[in-house]
């Protein structure tokens, strides 16, 4: 009677859920077990690794057992366990109600399956293993792809084709173009790239194990690449003699121009799938690019199916990236998808603290808060903004203080304030979560318009300088106590709800223009 229960549950979430989040955690499930268990339903849902499965719990597993209980109409019981795959690497048929301690790594094309510990890793209990995801035999997904039409190969921008400082073609088998200073040791951990960097910890622990590949995605400057220099780095550390690659996607684009040119495509192939490692940045470059992408298909399925390790960053998740094959795409989501978020507050702050230490000149804290608070955009603008303090500071030979970081941010601070007016925040929120902009003065209580109302009052006490009792006046004559509320609340519930931190940011990346 629940039999496609389900199907509408996903239907309703989709529907709900900011798509992105749905996208990447729900979507790609396999259809659940819906079964009758007396007085209410049990819905087994079963998860590619473990690392999911703690997220999904953890995240939405309340949610959807709400959604799929208000459907069927009694309670439903959600059973999350890891999805067992067979010898050749297909989800298996057989229950797996056995849970998180039955889950084994499987070799990759043999039958044999063995158990392999993960210990001391953080974010996962000292006994986890996980199911390893094993591509399909090769010449499947070989002609899964387009044949290789010769194509015209494009080069895009003029992006630094050696960002790190070593020579481009020098042997892999040296850093592998990697910035030593991009280390573990120098990211700074939050929320907001909490799953990326365990993820990424576990690759260093085991690597051509688990997560392989691993899709980091998120907004420009927020530490993608700061974080597969640091696997790439901490590799070689633990084996020196592992053979890592790090590059931007333009820099394989070069290559196989250069090779297509020359018609030496054993040499690329020799390059590319002699690694252990492959870390590539902004695989979003490969879009339409139909050459480039088969060479890369060829060399991710020689990689995987010798157990070599592939990591790569893109500004969307997978099924979000444009003009790339389906094939390539879905393959990319095989391993475990991960988003970097923009920094909240705290690590904003933290971020600046460690960056002032490393040079040489410690930021009091009131400093640092002063700074995160109107640089928001991403990592990079605040590394932009604290050199300008500390070169300020060094010039006038004054100490680091809010007055100093004032005015040494005064174009920045200037620009922000004069492009952001409360009416600007009104008309912006409002078009953001489709109500009227009178409802932002009007007295209407239902909660698709109050709340809204309360992120507009919180982005403008945040974003301008106007006090409680203006921004309570330009929000309809409200009183300066129910302005606060709003911008404890909204800043409150932004600490620990993702979503909602997620839609702060992208408006005031709108507001900032
Ligand atoms: N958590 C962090 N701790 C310390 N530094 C960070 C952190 N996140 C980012 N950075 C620094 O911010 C700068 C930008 O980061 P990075 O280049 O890795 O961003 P990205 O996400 O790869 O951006 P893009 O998509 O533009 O390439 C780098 O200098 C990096 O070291």
């Amino acid at each position: 009677m629940h039999k496609d229960l389900w199907e509408r549950g996903c239907e309703r979430l989709a529907a709900e859920m900011p798509e992105q989040q749905f996208n990447t955690w729900i979507k790609p499930l396999p259809p659940a077990d819906v079964s009758d268990g007396g007085d209410r339903v049990l819905v087994g849902l079963r998860v590619p690794n473990r690392f999911k499965l703690d997220w999904i719990r953890s995240q939405y597993s309340a949610r959807i057992e709400t959604t799929l209980s208000e459907l069927a109409g009694m309670p439903v019981r959600l059973e999350l366990s890891v999805l067992q795959r067979d010898a050749s690497g297909r989800p298996a048929t057989a229950s797996s109600s056995s849970g998180a301690g039955a889950m084994h790594l499987r070799a990759p094309s043999t039958a044999a399956v063995a158990a392999v510990p993960v210990r001391g890793l953080p974010g996962l209990p000292d006994d986890a293993t996980s199911a390893q995801d094993v591509p399909p035999e090769s010449s499947t997904a070989r002609e899964a792809l387009r044949p290789a039409a010769p194509a015209v190969i494009g080069v895009r921008g003029e992006r630094p084709a050696n960002p790190t400082g070593t020579l481009p073609g020098a042997p892999v088998a040296q850093r592998g173009r990697l910035n030593p200073a991009l280390t573990f040791d120098t990211l700074v951990p939050g929320r907001a790239n909490q799953m990326a960097r365990t993820a990424a910890l576990h690759v260093v622990g085991a690597p051509g194990q688990m997560y392989n590949p691993l899709f980091i995605y998120g907004g420009v400057g927020l530490g993608k690449t700061h974080l597969i220099h640091a696997v790439g780095n901490a590799l070689i550390r633990d084996n020196p003699d592992a053979r890592v690659l790090y590059l931007h996607a333009e820099q394989f684009i070069s290559d196989v121009v250069r090779n297509y040119q020359r018609k030496t495509f054993d040499e690329l192939k020799a390059k590319y799938h002699s690694l252990d490692l492959l870390l590539i940045d902004d695989v979003q470059f490969f879009a339409g690019k139909d050459r480039t992408q088969e060479e890369f298909f060829n060399a991710f399925e020689a990689l995987l199916a010798k157990r070599a390790h592939i990591i790569m960053t893109s500004d969307t998740y997978p099924k979000g990236l444009v003009d790339i094959d389906e094939r390539l795409t879905s393959r990319f989501d095989a391993g475990l998808t991960v988003a970097i978020e923009p920094p909240e507050l705290e690590m904003r702050v933290a971020i600046l603290m460690k960056k002032a230490i490393a040079e040489g000149s410690p930021m009091p804290e009131d400093v640092a808060f002063f700074i995160a608070k109107n640089v928001r955009a991403n990592v990079r603008e605040l590394e932009g903004a604290l050199r300008k303090v500390l070169a300020y500071a060094k010039f006038s030979h004054k100490d680091i203080s809010i007055t100093l970081a004032r005015e040494a941010l005064k174009d920045l601070l200037s620009i922000q304030n004069r492009q952001i007016s409360v009416e600007n925040i009104q008309k912006t929120v409002a078009d953001f979560y489709k109500i009227k902009v009178a409802d932002m003065y009007s007295k209407k209580r239902p909660v698709s318009i109050a709340r809204p109302r309360q992120i507009a009052m919180y982005l403008a006490k945040e974003m301008t300088q106007k006090s409680l009792p203006e921004i309570g006046e330009l929000f309809g004559g409200r009183d300066h106590t129910t302005v606060l509320h709003a911008v404890r609340k909204i800043g409150g519930e932004r600490q620990k709800n993702t979503e909602l931190n997620q839609q702060l940011h992208v408006l005031e990346q709108t507001l900032k223009g």
